[in-house]
């Protein structure tokens, strides 16, 4: 296998509170050395790049993916998913159980995990689910799904509605040793909900979907956690009520965690009127897109910009901001939801929940948290590494020599835009086509092999 000498970039660590300039050496798919040894110990065949402007980080994690295998190969597959998630700057993704079968019993883990192994550019791991069909009525094989080797359990999509129910998937998984990640949605709140609920909601007609329909099941998951010591892990928070709960409980030394995703840090519910109001009522709120003449333009009701759970008002994506940086919400990930245009391109009311976000997190998470001020790059990459491997108890995360050589080299100050012609997915609904984007993957490295460019 082949050496690899990167020489000049700045070195990230922040499992190692390392972060200044050096070399890394990766050789047999490990990495060897960082700093002075990396030049001493490499062998003369080894291919040197030099990545100065650059920034080398451990390998960025997504936990939050759906891949669609099995059965729903006409939006994405484990070959096009993972090629679209290397391409991001992502080594690892976490693969979402409601496909076609859901992944609820041994089999379909096995299943995926063999393709994985001979299609996959990255890690794939998978997550189970928590009930039979994701139904909400019986508990899935929790300790046969552990088995088969998955690292945690959730019914994404759907939401566990039986709060008995719910504390017994809790008491299993804690046996078991496994997190469970909730999609946290009342259904009886959300109802058929299309929008956030709010002045935009009414004013364009779309049935609302209020906040507190999450952070009810916020609060139920946190209650639950505590009674049970089980982890939970709230995915996509979208609300300011579901982060200022998680804080206090975390604060508690509840063991809940929380994510959130590029949307819902970036878009208001002001984008569903089209790209004129959104610009001039939030444009501001994205870093560098003030005043901006190089915008690109979406008319209103714009599928591309409905997902579960909906984009929300400026001071919840307020909240949002806040909580990343203060490390109420440990972990970023995408939610990288691809449906076919035929299936988006209907009424709003019609289109299925979900955008694509591999290959846009790295720019918009620099943004709005590094270029911004918000945030230094040490704590916005462990959001993406070490903050994933612990909740998910998985041994990544870091450049520490021994460690797999999953790596990430992005130019932070790298200027692009995102065209649907350009991309990896089999998917064409981002809402980012056409953005100012600042901050690019430019090589991603799994167990010591390039898998981009
Ligand atoms: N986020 C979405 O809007 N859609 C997801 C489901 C989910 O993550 O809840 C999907 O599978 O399409
Ligand atoms: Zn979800
Ligand atoms: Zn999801």
């Amino acid at each position: 296998m082949k050496a690899w000498l990167l020489t000049g970039g700045r070195v990230v660590d922040p499992a190692e509170g390392r972060d200044g300039p050096a070399d890394v050496l990766i050789q047999d798919g490990k990495i060897v050395a960082v700093g002075e040894a990396a030049a001493a110990l490499c062998p003369p065949d080894a291919e040197r790049v030099d990545v100065r402007g650059c920034v080398v980080s451990p390998g960025w994690i997504d936990m939050h993916v759906h891949l669609r295998e099995p059965g729903q190969t006409a939006k994405e597959t484990i070959a096009t998913g993972t090629a679209a998630a290397a391409r991001g700057g992502f080594t690892c993704v976490v693969c979402m159980p409601n496909t076609s079968p859901p992944i609820d019993n041994a089999g379909t883990v096995a299943l995926i995990r063999q393709r994985a192994a001979e299609q996959a550019h990255v890690h794939v791991l998978v997550a189970g689910a928590i009930t039979k069909g994701l139904a909400g009525e019986e508990l899935a094989p929790i300790g046969g799904l552990k088995r088969a080797g998955v690292v945690a359990i959730t019914d994404d999509g759907r939401c566990v509605q039986n709060h008995e129910l719910m504390r017994r998937a809790l008491e299993y998984a804690r046996m078991f040793n496994l997190p469970v990640l909730d999609h946290c949605q009342d259904e009886s709140l959300v109802s058929d909900g299309v929008a956030h609920e709010g002045v935009w909601s009414v004013l364009l007609g779309l049935r609302g979907w209020p906040a507190v329909g999450e952070t009810l099941m916020v609060a139920r998951d946190i209650l639950l956690a505590e009674l049970t010591g089980c982890h939970v892990h709230c995915q996509h928070l979208s609300a300011a009520g579901s982060v200022a709960l998680v804080r206090e409980a975390r604060r508690r030394g509840i063991p809940v965690s929380a994510e959130a995703c590029p949307h819902h840090f970036v878009l208001t519910d002001a984008a569903l009127a089209g790209s004129e109001k959104f610009w001039a009522t939030d444009g501001t709120g994205v870093w560098g897109m003030a005043g901006r003449r190089d915008l690109p333009h979406w008319p209103a009701y714009d599928t591309r910009f409905k997902m579960n759970p909906p984009i929300r008002s400026a001071r919840d994506r307020e909240a949002i901001l806040e909580g990343v940086a203060d490390g109420t919400i440990e972990v970023l990930a995408t939610d990288h939801a691809p449906h076919c245009s035929y299936e988006k391109e209907v009424e709003f009311d019609y289109a299925p929940f979900g955008i694509t976000g591999l290959e846009t997190a790295l720019p918009l998470a620099l943004m709005q948290f590094y270029h911004s001020g918000r945030m230094t790059l040490a704590d916005l990459i462990a959001r993406f590494t070490v903050g994933p491997a612990r909740i998910l108890g998985v041994d990544k995360g870091t450049l520490r020599p021994g460690a797999a050589a999953d790596i990430t080299v992005f130019d932070p100050d790298a200027e692009w835009v995102f065209t649907p012609e350009d991309t990896r997915s089999k998917s064409r609904n981002s809402p980012f086509y056409g953005w100012p984007l600042k901050g690019r993957a430019v090589m991603t490295f799994v167990a010591g092999r390039r898998v981009y460019p």
